[in-house]
């Protein structure tokens, strides 16, 4: 029997979408569907041809799609949902709240009907929220359904803190929980470089200023962006999601899941630390903490659930 390539749909052919699609092309991880609001069938349509016609410089094998049809979506493996409006400088990602739940129900409704098997990725935000709105208007199981934030957020702190001690950025191993806003807990305890904890390395100080610009990085990008926000370490950060699942590799990956008890949260969608494999999240680990991560920990998780009742009560 002839092997099936993968099928990934991408919603949402801005920023995000668009690197997202290209990246995922260019890894071969599958045929990409790049789908967009009618009114922007054509830029759609445009987007995945410009990125085929790459694909004979580059030498990768990948069939790219623009549509505004979730037809050509049907029975997709992987569906990452971009869609919705991104903020703007001054603003807080939660100001999208209203529009954004009411762009993903939309998208959701879809993506049920057309992909029902799939795995499904949230990045737009708010996306905790988002990610909550996405289950409960698809009805999926738990475990297919993901949102992306400490991916990018462990990313950004991985980064700051390479660039602090000059060493590889493949050798620094951070852990960012809780929501994606600037309240999440960056986890210095358990933040090692080379297998070396970090605070052998590093004074207290430096590290705590990385901290706090690692909770504040998506603003940071928006501030110098101007008119819009960060979108190629988010690609990056959904394609590493998407491969673990596609290639069932089990990656320990810092993701939004359902907390249903762990850590003392019940049914709330929060960045957690999971095993991310072939069938989506196939565990959730509930690290030790001490009083004070754990304090912050519920801060942020008071913050997710303040934006869940603006969702929960429109
Ligand atoms: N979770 C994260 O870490 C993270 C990171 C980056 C961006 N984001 C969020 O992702 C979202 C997208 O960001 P962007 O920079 O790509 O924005 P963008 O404006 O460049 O692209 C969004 C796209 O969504 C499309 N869209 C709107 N409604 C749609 C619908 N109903 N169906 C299909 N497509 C629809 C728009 O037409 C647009 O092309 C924003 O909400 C942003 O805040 C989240
Ligand atoms: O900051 C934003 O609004 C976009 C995204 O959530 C990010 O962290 O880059």
């Amino acid at each position: 029997m002839a092997m099936k390539r993968s099928k990934i749909t991408v919603v949402g052919a801005g920023f995000t979408g668009a690197t997202t699609a290209l990246m995922l092309a260019q890894k071969e991880l599958g045929d990409v569907v790049l789908v967009d609001i009618p009114q922007l069938e054509n830029p759609t349509k445009g987007k995945a041809l410009d990125m085929a016609e790459a694909a004979p410089v580059q030498g990768f094998d990948a069939r790219i799609v623009g549509t505004a049809d979730y037809g050509d979506s049907a029975d997709s493996d992987v569906v990452i949902i971009t869609a919705g409006i991104a903020r703007k400088p001054g603003m807080s990602r939660d100001d999208l709240v209203s529009t954004n739940a009411g762009i993903v129900r939309s998208v959701c409704e879809n993506v049920k009907a057309t992909s029902p098997n799939a795995y499904v990725i949230i990045l737009s935000n708010p996306v905790d929220a988002m990610t909550y709105v996405a289950n409960k208007a698809l009805g999926f199981p738990e475990n297919r359904v993901i949102g992306q934030s400490g991916v990018l957020d462990t990313a950004r702190y991985n980064t700051f803190l390479a660039q602090a001690l000059n060493v590889s950025v493949e050798d620094v191993r951070g852990v960012v929980l809780g929501g994606h806003g600037d309240d999440m807990v960056p986890l210095v305890r358990y933040t090692t470089v080379g297998g070396i904890p970090v605070e052998h390395l590093l004074p207290k100080e430096e590290i705590e200023a990385i901290v706090a610009r690692t909770r504040v990085g998506g603003g940071e990008i928006v501030s110098l962006l101007g008119n819009g926000s960060a979108y190629y370490a988010p690609a990056a950060s959904l394609v590493q999601m998407t491969e673990a699942i596609l290639k069932d590799k089990k990656r320990i990956l810092p993701v939004i899941a359902l907390l249903q008890g762990e850590y003392g949260y019940d049914n709330l969608f929060m960045g957690v630390l999971a095993v991310l494999g072939g069938d989506g999240i196939e565990k959730v680990f509930e690290l030790d903490l001490t009083l004070d991560e754990k304090a912050a920990l519920a801060k942020s998780a008071e913050s997710v659930r303040s934006v869940v009742r603006i969702v929960e009560n429109a």
